[in-house]
């Protein structure tokens, strides 16, 4: 797929603090790309050096062939983390004034908010103030806004943050839809479960570097090991003797043990000791989720993934 934004070795710092450091990626069209990272980590920064709010000490910015101040930015959508729309106007004018401001004509503007109304739940709402919607319709009038003119890359700052579950669930769909339809998309967010279920690749970062970058696929198959669930009464020692066995986490009768990456799974459970309570037992991959708590807080996985990709 076709390479629609490319950003190289971007470094920032405010006053005598390095945020961000050497970040390097890639979004393509088509493609849904997460960055991701814990709080404070660099995200907004770097979208916001992206979006030419401020400008990186070094490194480039490239969109298709334009660096830096010469990106046409009317071809690019985004919903910044900051919400908020001027109360006492239409919701109808709101969106034809964002279209407005990204050049794009007003008929199909308007048919185009009229569809994204329907879709979001909003039909009938194009003549309500904006002062009479509650915080989750207005922050889908907001995406909407984003998307009005048609971009070829769109950058959603945390777009899931707010919305009830349902609404989280349409505004994935809706995301995943402008993807299919060959929009380049740039997303970050705290929601794991939904970023694992529409992300193609992702982009962790912490405190300003890069902590992963691949596809989810790869990322699954590089780090999401497997971990054996066990309810039972059992010493933390006990299981952290069993071979291949790399963490332990418990929680009264809960036991969670991680095992290590080339772990072969039927021979493990076949040498388990008779000795271990077992009421009962499961054994899955660890979710994004708990990638992404091991490396926000520095656990063993961080540490195996620094050395990895540093
Ligand atoms: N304008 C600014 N002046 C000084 N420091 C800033 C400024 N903007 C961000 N920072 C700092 O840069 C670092 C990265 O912040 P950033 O907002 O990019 O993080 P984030 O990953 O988006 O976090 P969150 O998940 O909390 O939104 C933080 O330490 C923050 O305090």
């Amino acid at each position: 797929m076709k390479k629609v934004l490319s950003v190289e070795n971007l470094q920032k710092s405010f006053k005598n603090t390095k945020v961000l450091k050497n970040i390097s990626f890639d979004v393509h069209q088509g493609e849904i790309m997460a960055i991701l990272g814990p709080n404070g980590a660099g995200k907004s920064t770097t979208i916001r050096n992206i979006m030419g709010i401020m400008y990186p000490d070094e490194g480039s910015v490239t969109f298709h062939n334009h660096e830096g101040k010469e990106i046409p930015r009317h071809k690019i959508g985004y919903l910044p983390e900051e919400r908020g729309l001027y109360k006492n106007v239409k919701v109808m004018d709101v969106l034809l004034y964002f279209a407005s401001l990204k050049e794009y004509p007003k008929e199909k503007a308007k048919q185009r908010a009229l569809v994204f109304l329907e879709k979001l739940g909003l039909k009938g709402k194009e003549y309500a103030s904006v002062e009479e919607l509650s915080k989750g319709m207005g922050q889908k009038v907001q995406f909407i806004g984003s998307i009005i003119h048609e971009p070829e890359l769109l950058i959603l700052d945390e777009p899931f943050s707010g919305l009830d579950p349902v609404s989280q669930e349409i505004f994935r769909d809706e995301i995943k839809e402008l993807a299919k339809n060959g929009t380049a998309i740039l997303l970050s967010s705290h929601q794991m479960n939904l970023v694992e279920s529409m992300c193609d690749r992702l982009f962790m970062i912490n405190r300003g570097e890069k902590v992963i970058y691949g596809s989810m696929d790869d990322v699954k198959t590089e780090y999401a090991n497997f971990k054996c669930t066990i309810r039972g009464k059992n010493e933390t020692a006990a299981l952290e003797r069993i071979p291949e066995v790399t963490r332990v986490d418990q929680s009264d009768d809960i036991s969670i043990l991680y095992l290590t990456q080339d772990v072969e799974v039927t021979s493990w459970l076949k040498q388990l000791p008779n000795d271990i309570d077992v009421q009962e037992l499961s054994v899955d991959r660890v979710s994004l989720h708990e990638i992404f708590v091991d490396i926000a807080t520095d656990r063993n996985l961080a540490e195996e993934v620094g050395e990895a990709h540093a």
